[in-house]
């Protein structure tokens, strides 16, 4: 088994203009995070959202310590999601407990966890497991939350190429938290906009993870403070970071999914700036 760690310190508007596409790669993507047989976990200084990839193949991969984050164990202080977004299913065992998650189930891991320990089901089609972790200050029994289970919510126009299905999985309304919210949105056949309209949220930063791609499918997703925005190019399994100033919306050039993931000062999913389309530069 072997797991790395990256940073991310995550850069302010004003930086924008002095990037290149390398730069800002470097501050706001977290490149191919899936990777068989190993733990690739990020610690970004965006409201210290920890992105991470866990693929058990051929053995279970542990995630507990938390020598990297300054406490005794990875979930001392913190909450976390971990969606299964393989195409196997697995099995995350938190201490002692067995929890099976099928494709498309995220398991919500409660702060005070002391060991996570992952595994799928076959090598051959292992589960991939997405991390989201961010610090908590409030205790919420660990669950699995099931796709079954999950908030739907279809929103977007076919004409405007971009209807989607939002799946809230770790929102109030679901399934409480302390300030985590995580969900998955699949854009409908022949829709190929997310998240529009364009927006911000001052209050919170969000990552996305974009997965379900094809070889040669990219996603271009937007990036920046509405006057003055940039694009990342995007492959399956890249995570982006996309700090509360920065408005996100991305375009695909074939299927795709992503999760979003978010923290902050509150879980008010409704409040968000929206930006016109017109009003971007
Ligand atoms: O397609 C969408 O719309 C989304 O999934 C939006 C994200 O949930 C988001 O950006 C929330 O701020």
């Amino acid at each position: 088994m072997t797991t790395t760690w990256t940073t991310r310190y995550g850069g302010s508007p004003a930086m924008m203009d002095s990037m290149t596409q390398e730069d800002l790669r470097e501050e706001y993507l977290i490149p191919a995070i899936f990777a068989p047989g190993e733990a690739r976990l990020c610690y970004t200084h965006v409201d210290r959202m920890i992105v991470g990839g866990i693929v058990p193949a051929g053995g279970a991969l542990q995630i507990g310590d938390g020598a990297e984050v300054g406490t005794d164990h990875l979930f001392q202080a913190r909450e976390g999601g971990i969606a299964n977004l393989g195409r196997g299913a697995g099995t995350i065992t938190v201490d002692g407990t067995a929890h099976r998650l099928d494709p498309r189930d995220i398991l919500y891991v409660g702060r005070g966890a002391r060991e996570v320990m992952l595994e799928s089901d076959s090598a051959g089609t292992p589960a991939e497991f997405y991390l989201n972790s961010v610090p908590a200050q409030v205790d919420h029994p660990t669950k699995v939350i099931t796709r079954a289970e999950s908030k739907a919510v279809t929103m977007g126009d076919p004409a405007k190429a971009n209807l989607r299905t939002l799946r809230m999985y770790i929102h109030p309304e679901v399934s409480p938290s302390c300030l985590l919210l995580m969900g998955i949105t699949d854009p409908a056949e022949g829709s190929v906009w997310n998240t529009m309209p364009p927006h911000t949220h001052e209050r919170r930063m969000e990552a996305y993870v974009y997965f379900g791609m094809s070889e040669e499918d990219r996603v271009f997703h937007f990036m920046g403070r509405p006057d003055n925005t940039r694009h990342l190019t995007v492959a399956s399994g890249d995570a982006v970071l996309s700090p509360a100033w920065s408005i996100h919306m991305g375009c695909g050039t074939g299927p795709y999914a992503f999760v979003w993931g978010m923290t902050g000062e509150n879980q008010v999913y409704q409040e968000m700036s929206p930006v016109a389309v017109r009003d971007l530069v």
